[in-house]
This record gives C-alpha cells, sequence and structure tokens, in this order.
C-alpha cells in the first residue's frame, strides 16, 4: 500500500477525525493522486508517443489542402493531376494512420486508468477499515462510502478523458502555432493576442472554480451520507412517523447539493463560452485580414486556406481545454479527499513487524489494567486510574451504571481504543506489542449485536476462521447443541440470513455470534450481554451454549442481568470510570458497598416483579456465562 505520510494539511487527523480534504496544491495533488495509482503512469511514453503521431496527423490535412491547391491545381502548366491524387492518398494514409493512433491512445489509457483507480480504490478502502471505528465515526458511513466511490468516479472521467484532450489539446495548440508561424508569422501573432486574455486569467478562474467543486465534493459525501442513514433506519423512522422529517433533511441535502451543482457548473459555462466567443473573434480576424493580405498579395489562396485550418486546430482545442478544467477541479477535490483517508493516521496501529512485537504468550490468558485512565476525543476522562487483574480461566462480571465505563473498558481490553495513560496487559505484554493476528487469534469480542452478513448461516459462523473446515462448523454447532434449531430452518446451516441477519430473531442472531467465538476458539471471551429479552426456546440454547463458551478460558462479561454478576467468579464494579469494588457477589453484598445498593435495589425490583430471593445467595437465571438455574432477567444498569 501507498502508505501516506500526514501532511499539515490534515490538521484533523492528529484528533482522530478524517480530514473534509487534503490542503494540497493542485500540482502537488495531482502528483500524489498518480503516485497512489502508478498503474495510471506505467507506459505512459508509449501512450504519449501515440498522441504526438495522432496529433502531428492532424496538421496533414491542411498543408495537404495547401500543397493540393498552390503545387498541384495551380500548378505553374495547369493542374498536375499525379501530383494531386498522390497529395490526396497520402493525405488519406495520414488520416488513417491518425485515427489508429487516437484509438489505440484511448484503449491504452482506459486500461491503465482503470486499473490505477482500482488500486486507489482498494487503497482508500483498506484504509478506512484500518482506521478506529471511533475515527469512522467521526464521518457519516455514506459519506465514507462516498470517499471510495463517487470521488474517485471523478478522478476517472478527467483522467480518461479530460487527461488524454488536454495534452492533446496542448500538443495540437502548439503544433498549430508552429504551422500558423511558417505561413504567417504576424497572422499566428494576431491569433495568439486574440486569446491571450483568455490564457492570462484561466489561473485564477481556475482557482474559483477549485472551490466550487470542493464544496460539490463534500455535498455529494453529505447527501450520501444522509440518504444511507435514513436507508438503514427506515424501520425507525417509519416506528416513529419521522418520514417527514427525514425526506425534509434528505431533501435539504439534494437541495444544498443541486445549489452547489449549478453554481460550479454556471461558472464553468461561463469559462467554456468566453473560449467559444474568443475562438469566433480569432476566426473572424484571420479571414478579414487573411483576405486583405491575400489581396494585397501576401499570401496565397492555399496558404490561407491551410490557415484558417489550423487556426480550426488552434481554437478548437482552446475550447474544449477551457471545459476540461471543469472535470480537472471536479477531479482535484475528489482526489484531494480520497487523500485525506489515506492521510489520516491509524490511532490503533497493528505492531507487527515492529522491533518490540511480541504474541501473547501461549497458555490461559491473565490480563491486567495498570493505571489506565482513557478519554474521548475532546471528552472528559470516562476511566481514571484503573488497576485491575482479571485472572485466567476466571469468569469476570463487570458491573456498574450506565454511562459508568463497561463498554469503554471491554474496548481497551480487547484493543479497539488504547488508553491515554497506563497500560493493559495479557500474560504480561502490553497489548500495544501484541501483532492483530495474535490478538485476534486469542482475543474476541462477542458484542450485544453481532453484525450478520447477507450469506449462509455457516459462512458467518466461519467468519471467525475463515479457514475452518464444513466440519469444524458442523462440530461447533453440534457441541453448542444447536442441531434442533437447524433442523427447523429450510436449508440448515446453509440458509441464508438477509440483511444483517434480518431474517432470524435476536436471540438467534447472538445465537450466531456466540457459535462465531466459539469456532474462533479464543483463550479471553469479552461478553457484551445483550440486554434484549429473547424468547424462552432461545434463551435455554443461548445459555448452554455460553456455559460451554466460557468454560476453561478467562471470560469478561459487561453485565446487564442481576445473575450474571452472581454467577461470576469474581465481580467487578465500575462507578463514574473508577473499579470501586472487586469480589464475589456475596462478598460484595456483605461488604455493603455500592454493589449491595445495586443489588437492594435490584431485589427490591424483582420482589416488586413477587419472586422471592436470598438477597446474598447466588439467584437463579439466564447468565452471560451460562445457565445458572431459572430465568431471571433482572437488569443490572438500570
Ligand atoms: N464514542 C464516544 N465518544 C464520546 N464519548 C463516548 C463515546 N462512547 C462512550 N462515551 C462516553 O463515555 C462514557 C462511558 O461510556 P460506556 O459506553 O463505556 O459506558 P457503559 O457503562 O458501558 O454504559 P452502558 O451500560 O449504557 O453501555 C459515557 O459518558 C459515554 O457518554
Amino acid at each position: 500500500m501507498a502508505s501516506a505520510a500526514p501532511t499539515a494539511a490534515t490538521t484533523g487527523a492528529a484528533s482522530g477525525r478524517i480530514a473534509t480534504a487534503s490542503g494540497a496544491g493542485g500540482w502537488a495533488t495531482v502528483r500524489r493522486g498518480l503516485s497512489l495509482s502508478p498503474e495510471i503512469l506505467q507506459g505512459i511514453w508509449v501512450t504519449l508517443l501515440l498522441a504526438a503521431v495522432s496529433t502531428v496527423g492532424r496538421v496533414i490535412v491542411p498543408v495537404g489542402v495547401q500543397q493540393t491547391i498552390d503545387t498541384g491545381i495551380n500548378a505553374p502548366g495547369g493542374p498536375d493531376v499525379g501530383r494531386i491524387v498522390t497529395l490526396v492518398l497520402l493525405a488519406a494514409g495520414a488520416v488513417l494512420l491518425t485515427g489508429l493512433c487516437a484509438y489505440l491512445v484511448n484503449v491504452r489509457l482506459f486500461t491503465a486508468t482503470e486499473a490505477g483507480l482500482a488500486t486507489l480504490r482498494t487503497t482508500a478502502f483498506r484504509r478506512i477499515h484500518d482506521l478506529s471505528t471511533l475515527t469512522q465515526n467521526t464521518e457519516r458511513r455514506g459519506a465514507l462510502v462516498s470517499r471510495v466511490t463517487s470521488d474517485v468516479d471523478t478522478i476517472s472521467t478527467f483522467v480518461q478523458f479530460g487527461g488524454l484532450i488536454l495534452f492533446i489539446s496542448l500538443g495540437q495548440i502548439v503544433v498549430a502555432t508552429v504551422l500558423m508561424a511558417v505561413y504567417s508569422w504576424w497572422l499566428a501573432l494576431l491569433v495568439w493576442v486574440a486569446f491571450l486574455p483568455l490564457f492570462l486569467s484561466l489561473r485564477p478562474l481556475q482557482k474559483l472554480l477549485s472551490v466550487r467543486f470542493a464544496a460539490v465534493r463534500e455535498n455529494v459525501g453529505l447527501m450520501l451520507g444522509g440518504i444511507s442513514e435514513a436507508v438503514v433506519g427506515a424501520d425507525t423512522i417509519r416506528a416513529y412517523g419521522a418520514e417527514r422529517r427525514t425526506q425534509g433533511r434528505i431533501d435539504a441535502g439534494v437541495e444544498e447539493h443541486r445549489r452547489t451543482a449549478t453554481s460550479a457548473g454556471v461558472f464553468a459555462s461561463s469559462i467554456f463560452a468566453s473560449g467559444t466567443l474568443v475562438s469566433g473573434l480569432a476566426v473572424a480576424a484571420v479571414v478579414g485580414v487573411g483576405v486583405w493580405a491575400g489581396v494585397g498579395g501576401a499570401l496565397t489562396i492555399g496558404e490561407l486556406l491551410a490557415f484558417l485550418f489550423l487556426v480550426q486546430l488552434f481554437t478548437q482545442p482552446v475550447q474544449i481545454a477551457t471545459e476540461m478544467l471543469n472535470e480537472l477541479q471536479n477531479a482535484l477535490a475528489g482526489w484531494r479527499r480520497v487523500i485525506a483517508v489515506l492521510d489520516t493516521p491509524a490511532d490503533i496501529a497493528d505492531p507487527a513487524g515492529s522491533p518490540g512485537a511480541t504474541p501473547v504468550p501461549p497458555g490461559p490468558v491473565t490480563a491486567r489494567f495498570e493505571g489506565v485512565t482513557y478519554a474521548y476525543p475532546d471528552g472528559p476522562q470516562v476511566l481514571k486510574d484503573i488497576d485491575l487483574e482479571i485472572p485466567a480461566q476466571a469468569r469476570v462480571a463487570v458491573v456498574g451504571e450506565t454511562g459508568s465505563g463497561k463498554t469503554t473498558l471491554a474496548k481497551l481490553l480487547t484493543r479497539l481504543q488504547d488508553p491515554a495513560t497506563g497500560r493493559v496487559l495479557l500474560n504480561g505484554v502490553d497489548l500495544r506489542d501484541v501483532p492483530f493476528s495474535s490478538l485476534r487469534r486469542r482475543v474476541v469480542l462477542v458484542p450485544q449485536e453481532g453484525f450478520l452478513f447477507d450469506v449462509s448461516l455457516r459462512e458467518n459462523i466461519r467468519l471467525a476462521r475463515p479457514g475452518a473446515t464444513d466440519e469444524a462448523v458442523d462440530l461447533v454447532v453440534t457441541e453448542m447443541g444447536l442441531q434442533p434449531w437447524l433442523e427447523g430452518l429450510p436449508h440448515g446451516l446453509d440458509t441464508r440470513v438477509g440483511q444483517r441477519g434480518e431474517s432470524l430473531s435476536a436471540g438467534e442472531r447472538q445465537l450466531v455470534a456466540v457459535a462465531r467465538a466459539y469456532l474462533a476458539d479464543p483463550d479471553l471471551l469479552v461478553l457484551d450481554e445483550a440486554t434484549s429479552a429473547v424468547d424462552p426456546a432461545t434463551e435455554v440454547r443461548l445459555n448452554r451454549a455460553l456455559d460451554g463458551l466460557t468454560r476453561g478460558r478467562t471470560s469478561v462479561a459487561i453485565a446487564h442481568r442481576l445473575s450474571t454478576a452472581e454467577a461470576a467468579d469474581l465481580v467487578v464494579v465500575v462507578d463514574a470510570g473508577r473499579v470501586v469494588e472487586t469480589g464475589t457477589s456475596v462478598e460484595l453484598v456483605r461488604a455493603g458497598g455500592v454493589y449491595a445498593r445495586l443489588h437492594a435495589s435490584w431485589v427490591a425490583q424483582r420482589s416488586d416483579d413477587s419472586a422471592p430471593v436470598d438477597p446474598a445467595g447466588p439467584s437463579t437465571g439466564s447468565t452471560a456465562f451460562g445457565t445458572r438455574g431459572a430465568a431471571d432477567d433482572v437488569e443490572v444498569d438500570a
């Protein structure tokens, strides 16, 4: 991957944000963009040579016309038919050659550009994946997608069409100028004088265009972000009857895009129109002055006709080039947005390959937090002075009120984020030194809602270990006791689950998440216990699966249920970002602290539901560690 050194332009990167666009200048952006898609420049010299031949070929016709008239038709002894035929055949050959070269140039440019932009898309996509979820969340998903899709498309339009036409145009302008000067240097000067004001104003006009197209690209990102969010959240929008409000927001985004795109288009059109106007004026001036000069004997008819062809060759690319500026600015804006993604440093870097990289030592895993603090960007400290040991093969429940920092603790334990100060160690190795390959093999996070892909159940489970055989997946579902459930599905393990697993119930999706963890066979399991209630049959299956899964390995559950805390070997109580108590449920109830108060309120809540319990004794029910008796869903972090 063409890794990118962060530039000062991407100021947002330091705070874990993706900058709207790289602030590099036009040339720097093109150079950087081309270096990120090296295929575009592969064999470019052959393409340029072909383009040069095709450009030179275009001036054969005017020269042929002039020669045919002046030395063939108006030959001193009357028309010279042999010469005329030779000249016409030569011109036809040149036209054919020009056409062939132009075709080859196009094919080569298309092939090279598509290959280069595929590399750019892959690089940008990988980079987005390398960024932590925290960084990704600074931009809407749709807007991130637009950086890999529509922003790259703008580059492709320019490099394939605009870049080629700009190049051929420049060549054509140079060749036409030289030939015009050969026929009449003062008429050539006249053409240049007519175009000079336009040439001089191109740079400032380009800058103004650049601002407009940057706004267009940004608005495309915002609009796509809004649309994709509304599509993903369609159920919630419908449930709350918020269609109008959402539609209003989308309409505003679309309108904003229309406004900026129109403004950029109108501005670009005025540049194009001025090119057309100047071209018309130049042709008129050449015709007027040329005829006057011809009458005076300074030019032959052939020379005047050839000159008019050449003016056409000169003005045509100027007009096209002014239009291509539009594409260029659009492409630059797209390039800058893609480059900004590549310049965003990954805040959670894989140490693999660095001298200090150390895999987690084999055997059961002990985890330790040493003097850990953490704050989200621009936010207050949400974890403070955490010193905590999670013993090997213990079932640990982390409890605390909503917002106390439980999930953040789990994120640090699985290295989804790094502590601001202090260290998190697995078997004595700082997580920052553990290569991702080792970390992901030894540590698995089971989220509340595991993301399911629109493939079969089998493939969704296999995600945990891509090389796993069908037999290995079958063994997992058998050990988890899932066969009866699978037999009820139309194609068993090969049943497709729909987008995000929509054809499964919430509980069944959790089963798949647990099955993934089972297949991954980690030494440290971090579970974010689901808060949503599931049907009794699924709950029995889940509990059995979790019981098997957590047995013999270190497991840390973010406990939302009383029963999970009671079933744990160790309860860790988090309060306002600090670990305030550790011990078994029974010990902590007896100690009369924060846990005892939480416990008392759960018990009171349960009494309201008329379920008599012994406040200090293990209750029964479903837990993140498996079945510990009858169902009991009282939630811990109300
Ligand atoms: N991505 C984020 N950006 C900024 N602040 C965050 C982010 N995620 C969490 N926080 C804040 O960090 C604090 C701790 O959040 P955390 O999710 O760790 O709590 P929790 O105990 O797991 O809560 P819950 O039980 O509701 O899941 C909260 O004040 C929360 O607002």
